[in-house]
């Protein structure tokens, strides 16, 4: 498109103005029933809505591409854009056609943002969306996020980007704004919704001026953030885009809170993914945690409960409120009375965003009003209950006596959908609108009684009145009595069997209706906008009471899954340690036929780290993943998939699992695992739990045998963290006989007419085989595959056996350990044939191999340990040196 305005036609030219206000969004322009796209514009939409792409006339000498969408259809098409991450403008026609030269005067109506929307249209019922904004100043980053239907603002500042993108993966915002000049864009590729912004909208003093303004205080030190630049800035750049977008005051925005990493758990965004909290690797949302544990009963105690679940809580004061609250719904079933009331309630939290934004629609003003008729019920059911956080909810869940009145009164039943036409507001609210409405619904009957007496005059029997919306109200003849009109009967229309008049008393009669009805909508809408008024001046008591019912639905939730899951409450201990009885995983547990078989597990300071061994399909990862969930709901307060689960303190919960290449950001699986690997290993306290899974599997055996083996050693030692360690690399099993605090456990299978049978339980001790065969056999690998893998294996075993070794693995690597004294703990129970040779012959095959084979302290090493340095003279220290020189 040319940029040389003044070659193109005057409505272009308007268009092109509006358009540069607006370059990265779509613009909805009106022209008469349809909304047209332009340019690049028409491209996408064509693209994106499958819509037909068309060329219309001219403009500076080019053909201008061109969509069009009827405006009827406008909401559904937005909807779709808005899901592909695409923001529009929507631009009307404001001035009168014709009444003035040059098209027709436009404005833009509305933005509607992926991260702004507020309509219930464009929104996901069981799920935040998200509007975040992201600084870094001074090395510190600054993330703010806004949920522009509740109004809940929050903002926190961050040492390091992995703790930023741990974030992105919680939040998961629709749109995320960032200063559009910085270098680290790069860095957030796969973000979806990403918008840059112009540098100085992040600037910390003006966005510090913009919050203050809007909260209407000095500082913000009330809020705690006053010493958060970054915070501040990124909060900031937020409000001037939430407000440009919105086009009106946000009174729901009434503070912002400031999230305190020390108080949560903390999980980074490799976590989310594999622990399959509200998504599985696969994308599936119903074989997740947040599918078996949501039973809310309305969408925003599920937001709220999956929020939760994003961000459990180390707070010992909160976690014991809710376990308290769990217990007394679950006594007597009580959770089962709220079922149906909560089911009832609706989405309070949106409505009132949609009455703070002044978008609210009839409906939504009815469902308040059902909504708060509900109130009185829940307040007395809370006002009986004991446990500290039922009370404090039953403080916010109070009546709203004035205001449930005047809903109750003011709107009628089963309103519209929309205000346009009228039909909102009930009978006998307001006297002035009841009399215009009576003349206008009066009407039939003044008509009924005008028609008969000028019957009578005329003495015409098929004499009547008409309405048609081109010529009004009218006396109706036919052809045949028309000559008999009587006198004051104006002729209006010619039909080709009628004849149409009006009388002078039908005309006035026609314009005092007509314009009741219009003065009737008027008035319809002036009650409207006060009741949003109404409604405005209690937000904050409103906004107070919904966040309660939504906290009350995730509790009655919990507490009936509890119940019907068979579910314990943890214990929550001071020490750190994890133990658990008869653990289950919530979700496997649910998908099986059969059923599961509960394991048990202890990793305390004495048992840091257990070594998990066992065939593939054994229930490695199953184990694995279970107790990261159990620790998880433990820390939003829910009860356990468990008969008893004792927990301690937990500051972070790591996983490596599996293998996925991330090709979003050019990485093989081998760099993601060594990736994941090292936040872990740079990250990890004695109070994380750490889960790695496979780790070493994506490259050369030696290579990741050894990184495995250093990465266990590190964590157990260094890291100190509680840690389960799966693993197919059988040299591992070494490991507890060399370092303190490390066990073997694994999951045990049996064979049975050469099947491989998987028991799932968790034995302690390494496991024997790997039954690797059987398992591809399992698998259907064809039946000749599998016999020539057995022949070459039997080959394997037999060379390496034969050739090089004859004494057990553990022989080898157990420093002080003869083939003679093995300890016998280090043979599975069950299968005591251990099976060591394949990967013996891995030993000699090359010298890395060694690595695990020489722990065995030398002379040297031995006499140097012997040695106190500060005791020696200079000579003896080199007398010493020559003498263990020799040595070598
Ligand atoms: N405790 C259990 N009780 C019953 N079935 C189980 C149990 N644990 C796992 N399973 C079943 O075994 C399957 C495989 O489990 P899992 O993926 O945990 O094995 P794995 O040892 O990690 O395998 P691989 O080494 O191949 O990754 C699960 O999908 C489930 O069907």
């Amino acid at each position: 498109m040319s940029s040389d305005n003044a070659q193109h036609t005057p409505m272009m030219q308007q268009y092109l103005r509006i358009k540069a206000e607006h370059l990265n969004e779509l613009v909805f322009y009106r022209m008469g029933d349809f909304y047209e796209l332009f340019f690049d514009d028409a491209k996408k939409a064509a693209r994106l809505l499958d819509i037909t792409l068309t060329a219309r006339g001219k403009s500076a000498g080019a053909p201008i591409a061109m969509a069009g969408i009827p405006y009827h259809a406008a909401e559904n098409y937005i909807a779709r854009l808005i899901r592909h991450g695409e923001s529009v403008v929507v631009c009307e026609q404001v001035g009168e056609a014709g009444a003035q030269k040059g098209p027709m005067e436009r404005q833009v109506a509305r933005v509607v943002t992926p991260g702004t929307v507020s309509d219930d249209a464009f929104l996901d019922e069981r799920r935040d969306t998200l509007l975040a904004a992201l600084v870094c100043l001074n090395e510190r980053w600054g993330l703010a996020y806004l949920d522009m239907s509740s109004g809940r603002f929050n903002v926190q500042e961050l040492s390091d980007i992995d703790h930023v993108l741990g974030e992105l993966a919680r939040i998961q915002a629709a749109e995320v704004l960032y200063p559009e000049d910085v270098s680290w864009r790069a860095q957030l590729e796969g973000q979806r919704g990403l918008r840059g912004r112009l540098p100085w909208h992040f600037d910390r003093d003006s966005g510090h001026r913009q919050l203050c303004q809007q909260f209407g205080v000095h500082d913000l030190q009330g809020f705690g953030c006053e010493a958060m630049p970054s915070a501040i800035a990124a909060a900031g750049a937020l409000l001037v885009y939430a407000r440009e977008t919105q086009r009106n005051a946000l009174p729901h925005l009434r503070g912002i809170q400031v999230d305190n990493a020390k108080n949560t758990l903390q999980l980074d965004a490799a976590t989310r993914r594999n622990l399959e909290i509200t998504h599985t690797l696969a994308g599936d949302t119903r074989s997740t945690l947040a599918g078996i544990l949501d039973q809310t009963r309305s969408a925003m105690g599920s937001r709220l409960l999956r929020r939760w679940l994003h961000q459990p809580i180390r707070v010992r004061e909160i976690l014991l409120w809710r376990q308290q609250a769990i217990d007394e719904l679950i006594a007597d079933h009580a959770w089962d009375e709220l079922s149906q009331p909560l089911a009832d309630m609706g989405d309070g939290e949106r409505v009132l965003s949609r009455v703070a934004l002044r978008s609210a629609r009839p409906r939504d003003l009815a469902r308040l009003r059902d909504l708060l008729a509900l109130i009185p019920d829940f307040a007395q059911w809370l006002s009986i209950r004991q446990s500290t956080r039922l009370q404090a909810l039953a403080g916010n869940i109070a009546p709203q006596p004035a205001l449930a009145d005047l809903l109750q009164r003011a709107v009628v039943e089963a309103p519209p959908a929309v205000l346009r036409d009228g039909g909102v507001i009930a009978d006998g609210f307001d006297a002035d609108l009841d009399e215009l409405r009576g003349l206008s619904t009066n009407a039939g009957d003044y008509l009924l009684a005008l028609e008969a007496k000028e019957r009578e005059a005329s003495g015409i029997a098929a004499l009547k009145i008409g309405y048609n919306r081109v010529s009004g109200y009218y006396f109706e003849l036919s052809r045949l009595h028309a000559e008999q009109a009587p006198a004051h009967f104006i002729r209006r229309q010619t039909l080709k069997n009628v004849e149409r008049y009006i009388t002078p008393e039908l005309k006035a009669f026609e314009d005092k209706a007509l314009s009741a009805s219009a003065r009737a909508l008027a008035r319809e809408k002036q009650l409207f906008e006060d009741l949003l008024d109404a409604i405005i001046f209690e937000l904050t008591p409103l906004q107070a009471l919904c966040e309660s019912l939504a906290e009350l639905d995730a509790l009655v939730c919990l507490a009936e899954r509890a119940d019907t899951l068979n579910w314990a409450k943890p214990t929550l201990l001071d020490e750190p340690g994890i133990t658990i009885e008869a653990g289950r995983h919530p979700v496997v547990e649910r998908l099986l036929s059969e059923p599961f078989t509960a394991n048990d597990l202890r990793l305390d300071n004495e048992q840091r780290m257990l070594v998990v061994t066992g065939p593939n399909m054994g229930g490695k990862s199953t184990y694995m993943r279970q107790t990261a969930l159990i620790v998880l709901l433990a820390h939003i307060g829910s009860h356990v998939p468990a008969s008893a689960a004792s927990i301690g303190p937990v500051d972070r919960i790591f996983t490596r699992i599996g293998s996925s290449d991330d090709l979003a950001s050019g990485r093989s699986t081998f760099m993601v695992e060594m990736t994941e690997a090292a936040t872990i290993l740079h990250n990890a306290t004695p109070h994380s739990l750490v889960i790695m899974d496979e780790i070493g599997r994506g490259t050369s055996t030696f290579d990741g045998l050894s990184l495995a083996w250093a990465a266990a050693e590190y964590l157990a030692m260094q890291c100190r963290s509680l840690s389960l360690f799966a693993t197919h690399y059988f040299e591992l099993t070494a490991l507890p006989d060399l370092l303190e605090g490390v066990a073997n456990v694994h999951l045990a299978a049996a064979e049975h007419d050469g099947h491989v049978v998987f028991l799932h339980s968790v034995k302690p001790g390494p496991a024997s085989q790997s039954y690797g065969l059987q398992v591809a056999q399992l698998a259907g690998v064809p039946a000749e595959v599998i016999s020539r893998a057995r022949e070459r294996l039997a080959l394997l075993e037999s060379q390496s056996v034969s050739l090089r070794y004859s004494e057990p693995l553990t022989a080898l690597a157990t420093p002080t350990a003869s083939p003679a004294d093995t300890p016998p703990t280090a043979v599975a129970a069950d299968t005591p044939q251990r099976n060591t040779s394949r990967k013996l012959s891995l030993r000699n095959d090359n010298p890395q191999a060694d690595l695990f084979a020489t722990r065995q302290p030398s002379d040297v090493e031995l006499s140097l340990r012997q040695i106190d340095p500060d005791s020696l003279s200079p000579r003896e220290a080199l007398e010493l040196i020559y003498a263990l020189k020799k040595q070598l």
